[in-house]
């Protein structure tokens, strides 16, 4: 590509490129993004401002930068300029510039630099802090992007503009009603309307003529839906309706609104007379006059100034030496000029607010936890208030940020309230559907056609939901949210459990490794502790509630706890370590490894079942080991080592002996034509009964290396379907209720009612998505499935009767 090329330098990157960029700087990473997503979502950022803060922050540790925070305390940009060379140099060697040398500015210089990079890391670190102290909000924040959120919050719309094309009071009146009343109100053509439609026209067009204000017809409901959205009402205020109409009168506005709106053709000609763009004997209608507002009004002065009291003016002037003898300049038109001159960015000051009527005004006052009480009377009042609180931010992203900080920061206590607000910002862009609903009831009541009005209304709920859609999405970016995945071992001690945590301390995206034992947990954490990975590892033993304190917070489980061949005892085991679960992490996806785990799993779900807890999602029984062995072995047989890694086999059924079903003729690699008969067999048997070879080769314990490595990667693809990664397929043995539909068509397939099966299980953030079916099969694995469910059923009940009644 040429040197002039106007493609990104991530427009090659691979997803995990992608997603490294996207980690790197703090950006979450919405659950359903795949790569397009991804790309946008880095697309989105590069320039962002809170990615260079990020850049520059990475640069300090927080020690770093908690010293800086001291040194730089009183220090504001120009400070340096009043140091002399010796101060300059100690500030600098302190700062860690080891021989800062050079004349006087070029000190001053690198001292600025420190400073600056310094507040880039303070709006990092802030942002940090604020952030992870508010993670709840954050949470819901991240709710507010899912598409269910997306899809209420449309519905929502559409709910209310229907609502809104009918929700005038008379509307459920019958003809009689329409007609005395409109009688009542002297409509004389009343008198020849035949029906109830057109009564109803006759009665929308009578209010638009008798009411000035829009809502004057809404119903109370309606109404007070619209001052709760605003904040402007508790949802448990109770009110009269002329108490609710008084409200509206203050704070009703409509989005195009500007102040001159509610003038007189004579207040809106005196106006720009005083401001010398007319003369006074001009000629000129209502909609020239407002055109000539919309030109002029924020050059002029007084506009601008309005904003400022007399006080910030005066501050503003002698800060900048205009003001020497600050007495000289007294009245309120002398400083509005001065300023007026010396400012010479005035346009720049000119925020959009300045036009806005009183009434929208006294909105986003309330709105920010002005009390109604504390509300100026006057417009110069409100809009000084509303300068105060203006935040000008360059990005749209980075505005709706500085809401949400502010709303999380706020004085607010009850959570719902804050979750609320926020939700009320990130859907922020559905007034564009109320506007539109605004509309909408306009045109149906000044027309004939009710039904149009109802198709705009459609219409908004549908751009609404598309704009909640996008803007859903795009919020997301600069909360810098971690997602932490919180991984436990239980059993961490042992001959797969080392070596398991070692793998699980690997993953990147595991961000805290808990580890217990009965025995010498807190030496394999100290001892994985070192590893330069992200985790976190804790080790704990029984005493002093070390399974309880090991659980809490967890977001898996992985249960290699046990010994090998002992089912009586690993029944017990498991059992307890169950019990543990279900009381501290209910919620955790619990990963069985522990055998026989075609009856371990009913155990778990049995103690589930007996606290309330039970999830069919959640528990699996890990069968990687056969899946893994069935890739190897047909790599072997294939006579290529190297496909071993991309050969998929399903493993179906259970995991013991002639429980375990490979269903060769699925392989991803097909087995070589012709084989066949007792090679087919042997190559069955061998995956069936792999254990027993290592069993034997070992002389004692089974296997733990290769089951560690089997963990693992069941392990790994859980943490990414937790994270949010779609469409990740893995065997495993699970409870068939899990997904009723899948769990049903399976039983179909194999022909019994059975509770529990391994298949090949889609993956999610809840555990068990959905369980896939058996699919086409030869007659010889047929004969294999009818052979396991004997043994399967068996163990199955060993499992569940253990809970009822230990016997196992
Ligand atoms: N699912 C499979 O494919 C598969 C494969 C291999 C082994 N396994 C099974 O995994 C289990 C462990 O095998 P291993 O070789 O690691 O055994 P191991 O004896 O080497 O390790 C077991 C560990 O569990 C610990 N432990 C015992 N009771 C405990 C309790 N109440 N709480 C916490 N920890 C406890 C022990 O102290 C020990 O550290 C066995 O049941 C084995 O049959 C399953
Ligand atoms: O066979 C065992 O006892 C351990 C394990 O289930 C295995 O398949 O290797």
């Amino acid at each position: 590509s040429s040197w002039f090329s106007a493609e990104p330098e991530y427009a090659k990157w691979s997803d995990v490129e992608l997603r490294t960029w996207l980690q790197d700087h703090n950006i979450k990473i919405p659950s359903s993004f795949d790569k397009p997503h991804l790309y946008g979502l880095v697309d989105a950022n590069w320039h962002s401002p809170l990615v260079a803060y990020a850049e520059a922050g990475r640069q300090w540790s927080l020690d770093q930068f908690n010293r800086a925070q001291r040194a730089f305390e009183h220090i504001k940009d120009d400070t340096f300029d009043q140091w002399d060379e010796s101060r300059l140099r100690v500030f600098l060697l302190e700062q860690g510039v080891v021989s800062p040398s050079g004349p006087r500015e070029q000190l001053v210089l690198l001292a600025r630099n420190k400073y600056r990079a310094y507040t880039d890391a303070a709006i990092l670190y802030s942002s940090l802090a604020s952030a992870s102290a508010s993670s709840a909000y954050a949470g819901a924040a991240d709710a507010a992007h899912s598409a269910s959120q997306c899809a209420s919050q449309a519905t929502h719309e559409v709910a209310r503009a229907f609502d809104a094309s009918k929700d005038y009071f008379y509307s459920t009146w019958d003809e009689s009603q329409l007609r005395n009343w409109l009688e009542e109100h002297g409509v004389v053509e009343a008198k020849s309307a035949s029906t109830k439609d057109e009564l109803t026209r006759l009665a929308n067009g009578y209010y638009r003529k008798v009411t000035s204000a829009v809502w004057e017809s809404w119903s109370d409901s309606y109404i007070r839906e619209w001052l709760t959205a605003h904040n402007l009402l508790k949802p448990t205020d109770t009110l009269s309706r002329s108490s609710l109409l008084g409200k509206m009168k203050k704070y009703h506005y409509n989005r195009v609104d500007s102040v001159w709106n509610t003038w007189s053709h004579s207040e809106l000609k005196a106006w720009l007379v005083d401001h010398g763009l007319l003369k006074s004997d001009a000629e000129k209608n209502r909609d020239e006059l407002v055109k000539m507002l919309e030109e002029h009004y924020l050059s002029a002065a007084d506009s601008i100034w309005a904003a400022w009291t007399d006080s910030d003016i005066r501050e503003w002037l002698s800060e900048h030496g205009y003001l020497e003898n600050g007495n000289s300049v007294k009245s309120r038109e002398d400083l509005v000029n001065l300023i007026n001159s010396k400012y010479s960015d005035a346009s720049a000051k000119a925020s959009a607010y300045l036009v806005w009527p009183d009434a929208r005004l006294r909105v986003y006052l309330r709105e920010r936890g002005i009390g109604e009480d504390a509300l100026p009377t006057t417009r110069p009042g409100l809009l000084q208030e509303t300068r105060i609180r203006w935040v000008q931010t360059s990005t749209w992203t980075e505005n709706i940020y500085t809401r949400l900080k502010e709303i999380v920061n706020s004085s607010v206590e009850a959570a719902e309230e804050k979750i609320a607000r926020i939700l009320e910002v990130l859907s922020g862009r559905s007034r564009y559907a109320s506007d539109e609903v605004d509309d909408a009831r306009e045109w149906g009541w000044g027309s004939h056609k009710a039904d149009h009005a109802r198709e705009k209304a459609q219409e908004a709920g549908q751009r609404a939901s598309e704009s909640i859609a996008t803007s859903g999405c795009r919020v997301l970016h600069p909360l810098p949210v971690v997602n932490m995945v919180k991984a436990v071992v239980l059993g961490a001690a042992g001959g797969i459990g080392q070596p398991l945590s070692l793998l699980l301390k690997l993953n990147p995206d595991v961000t805290e490794l808990g580890l217990f034992d009965i025995v010498n947990a807190p030496g394999v954490a100290a001892d994985l502790s070192h590893i330069a990975t992200p985790a976190k590892v804790e080790g704990f033993l029984n005493p002093d509630d070390g399974l309880q304190k090991v659980l809490t917070g967890a977001d898996i489980v992985v249960i290699p706890a046990g010994i090998p061949r002992k089912p009586g005892t690993n029944a017990g085991i498991v059992r307890d370590l169950a019990t543990g679960i279900a009381t501290t992490a209910p919620k955790a996806l619990v990963l069985v490894i522990s055998n026989p785990v075609n009856s371990t799993v009913p155990i778990v779900a049995e103690v589930f079942k007996k606290h309330g807890v039970f999830d069919p999602k959640r528990i699996f029984g890990v069968t990687t080991l056969d899946v893994v062995r069935a890739s190897t072995f047909t790599s072997e047989i294939l006579g290529d080592r190297s496909l071993a890694t991309s050969i998929t086999v399903p493993v179906v059924g259970g995991h013991s002996g002639v429980t375990i079903v490979p269903l060769l003729s699925q392989s991803s690699h097909p087995l070589p034509p012709g084989f066949g008969g007792s090679d087919l067999e042997a190559l069955v048997k061998r995956i069936q009964f792999g254990g027993d070879e290592v069993v034997k080769a070992k002389g004692t314990g089974s296997a733990t290396l290769s089951m560690a490595y089997a963990g693992a990667e069941f392990a790994n693809k859980v943490i990414l379907a937790l994270k949010g990664k779609k469409g990740i397929v893995a065997p495993t043995f699970v409870n068939l209720a899990a997904d009723k539909a899948g769990g049903e068509a399976l039983k179909k397939e194999i022909g019994t009612d059975i509770e529990y099966f391994s298949a090949p299980v889609e993956l999610g953030p809840n555990g068990v998505e959905k369980i896939g079916g058996i699919g086409k099969i030869t007659g010889a694995e047929k004969a294999l499935i009818a052979a396991a469910l004997p043994d399967l059923k068996v163990n199955i009940e060993k499992g569940v009767s253990f809970i009822e009644a230990p016997k196992l």
